[in-house]
């Protein structure tokens, strides 16, 4: 088949899967396949490869990519070609695309050996990046795992072949491949020198935000949070298209590190047509920001990581000009931007708030509570828990009111299927249907609202809010809760238990020390104390009713699994609270790291913090081959960063320290910890 043209190989494809003649003349019938350059096969879900030689004329300049399904009755599943066509339809990326052009550019860094290993690999499309390390094998990054390319060690010269095809590293050692969305990023020695290089493919993925569209349609101001790599940008990305194009606004992006746009000057087609501006140095994004404003009169602003105080502060002062905000920022959930002092006003900002002693003891005791100062500047937020999942607060202020109060905010699920996974196809497939059938498909978002930890207070009734609570934590755990029953008959706790309609949550153990609580009649018990003690020593919550009534028993049910959730929420909360904890310090550390002790050469010192994330920043910047110093006691301890120079030279006494503490009048743009009271000028 290799060396045919396009719609030749479609119709040597169906001759050999025995397609009938009407499937065939629908595939040729349909415009799109007269584009078509390459495609893939994938069968039963498997994926074969079916490579035809890409055409080297340049009229292929804009390639995407889409997904034919092909379903027939003798085929269990549906069969998907995924086809890389040409197109001359002003943007029409796809699904997950950076076949054609874009990927050769970046394969090009490589020497040819490696290319064809590459090329070789059969998820080649899901490439996210390639590790160039002097003196070790070089990695491709598949998100199944590392693929070793070569088992020669990486050169001097690999790394020269490599950055000579790649634009100017800037100060934050990222550098681009003209008209094309990848980021190469240096690891330097010492010197100065360049000794590892982090390629990131970079794709325009058409539909990655389709589950956000109504969202942004409305005018929506969006934050985006999510740990690294997570794909913020490409999400963006596609929202500023989105915006530009579907909904025809005047759509400016303020491009840090032209990640969004891509680099050179022209941008990327992946940003359709919003406009673009880049920034010659990182640490005045909030002044780009505001530039943005002034002088191009922009609907709707895109931008990738606000990260310092100024930029929130930018962010502010442009979501009070009413202009539509889209925006993201580093962090694993709301909560950590709410305990990050730099970017707690995204989200309305953090006050104490100290409350008169009768407030005092109806909140048992609590004297003083947190409260949000005031509106945020987001209308939205989005965490991106994985590729295929976001949790939407479409409510930021609530979600935030809600956090500080200790109640569980409502959200949102959105799984997002790919490659025609979707459960759409999946119902497609059960369907009895006999005719041959095509579907053209991109990405689909399927959106699966669930209202998840919902207020007991909304007035839903108490067994569908337990169900809701106990069915369902955070992270879409189903538990039961265990009950151990003595003196009452069964039958009784099961009848009330279905009359509760929490059949699901509860089971009735038949062993003491495998339940969550115990549920007796109190003139039983009262006959065995032993019973009781064995209850007590298994820290069993008890609850005993008087009678068997169906009621009573109910009461102490319902008792019991309200007891369980608060408990189960507690220790999600605390846990997530771990966690951010430690993804704030690393991230200070990070910033700090990337902000100022390498490109300064200025020694940081961090905030003060428990002795396991100490350790867990020092494995960081060791990371980072730099150096950590452990500075102070208990919980005073905190980390001075050595930048590399200091280390070789000692430090002058005179030679400026940072921390990431309060730092009246300090321009440093340090980091989201630092706190920076300057306004933009
Ligand atoms: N929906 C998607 N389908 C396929 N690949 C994707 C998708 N979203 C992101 N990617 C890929 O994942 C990688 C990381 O994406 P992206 O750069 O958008 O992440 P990020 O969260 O912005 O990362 P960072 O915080 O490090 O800048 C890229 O190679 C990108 O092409």
């Amino acid at each position: 088949m290799l060396g045919f043209g396009p719609l030749f190989k479609i119709m040597v494809l169906i001759v050999e899967l025995s397609y009938t003649k009407s499937l065939k003349s629908r595939i040729l019938q349909n415009p799109e396949f007269s584009k078509i350059q390459m495609f893939n096969l994938h069968l039963n879900h498997q994926f074969f490869p079916l490579k035809f030689p890409r055409p080297s004329s340049s009229s292929f300049h804009r390639r995407s990519h889409d997904s034919v399904t092909l379903r027939r009755r003798e085929f269990h599943r549906p069969i998907f070609l995924s086809v890389v066509r040409s197109g001359t339809d002003g943007g029409g990326y796809k699904y997950g695309s950076c076949e054609g052009d874009e990927l050769t550019k970046l394969l090009s860094l490589l020497p040819e050996t490696m290319q064809a290993k590459l090329l070789s690999h059969e998820n080649l499309h899901d490439l996210v990046e390639i590790v160039l390390d002097l003196g070790r094998v070089p990695l491709a990054r598949f998100p199944s795992g590392d693929f070793v390319l070569s088992p020669n060690p990486i050169s001097l010269i690999d790394l020269n072949h490599a950055t000579s095809q790649v634009g100017m590293f800037a100060a934050d050692n990222r550098a681009g491949i003209s008209r094309t969305l990848h980021r190469i990023s240096a690891i330097r020695n010492r010197t100065g020198v360049i000794v590892g290089l982090t390629c990131r493919v970079g794709r325009a993925v058409t539909g990655s935000a389709d589950s956000l569209r109504s969202l942004v349609k409305d005018g929506n101001s969006l934050l985006l949070i999510g740990p690294p790599g997570v794909g913020k940008t490409t999400i963006i990305r596609e929202i500023a298209r989105m915006l530009a194009d579907d909904y025809k606004k005047r759509v400016m992006i303020v491009d840090t590190s032209n990640e969004i746009g891509g680099d050179g000057d022209i941008p990327h087609p992946g940003i359709g047509n919003a406009r673009r501006m880049q920034v010659p140095k990182f640490d005045i994004q909030h002044k780009v920001l505001i530039e943005a404003v002034e002088n191009h009169m922009p609907q709707a602003i895109i931008i990738d990581e606000i990260g310092t105080k100024l930029e929130a502060i930018a962010a502010s002062t442009i979501a009070q000009r009413g202009i539509q905000l889209v925006a993201t920022a580093h962090g694993v959930t709301i909560e950590n931007l709410i305990m990050n002092p730099s970017l707690d006003m995204l989200v309305g900002g953090i006050q104490s708030v100290t409350l008169g002693d009768e407030e005092a003891s109806r909140r048992h005791g609590k004297k003083t509570i947190q409260e949000r100062k005031g509106p945020s500047t987001f209308t939205c937020g989005v965490e991106i828990i994985s590729k295929s999942e976001l949790r939407v607060h479409q409510s930021l202020e609530s979600t935030v009111d809600s956090l500080l109060s200790g109640r569980r905010p409502t959200v949102k699920i959105c799984k997002i299927n790919s490659y025609g996974f979707t459960s759409k196809m999946a119902t497609m497939e059960n369907e009895q249907d006999t005719d041959d059938e095509i579907t053209f498909h991109s990405q689909q978002a399927e959106l699966i609202e669930k209202e998840e930890f919902a207020d007991p207070s909304n007035g839903k009734s108490y067994a569908s809010d337990c169900s809701e609570i106990s069915t369902q934590n955070t992270y879409g755990v189903h538990t039961f809760i265990r009950i151990y029953v003595y003196g009452i008959s069964e039958t009784s706790v099961m009848r009330a238990i279905k009359k509760m309609k929490i059949d699901d949550i509860i089971q009735i153990s038949q062993d003491m020390g495998d339940s969550d609580g115990f549920l007796a009649l109190h003139s039983k018990l009262k006959k065995t104390p032993q019973i009781h003690a064995m209850a007590e020593s298994h820290n069993l919550p008890i609850y005993v009713t008087k009678t068997s009534s169906v009621d009573q028993i109910s009461k102490a049910i319902r008792a019991l699994v309200t007891k369980k959730t608060e408990d189960k929420d507690r220790v999600v909360i605390e846990e997530e609270m771990k966690s951010s904890e430690k993804v704030d310090a690393l991230e200070e550390a990070r910033l700090a790291i990337e902000q100022i002790v390498i490109p300064k050469e200025e020694p940081v010192e961090l905030l003060p913090r428990p002795p396991h994330l100490l350790s867990a920043q020092i494995d960081l910047i060791r990371e980072y081959n730099l150096k950590a110093v452990k500075v102070g006691k208990d919980l005073n301890a905190f980390i001075r960063i050595i930048p590399v120079s200091s280390t070789i030279h000692k430090r002058s006494s005179s030679m400026k320290i940072h921390n990431t503490l309060s730092q009246p009048n300090s321009e440093t743009p340090l980091n989201g910890i630092a706190r920076l009271p300057l306004l933009p000028e």
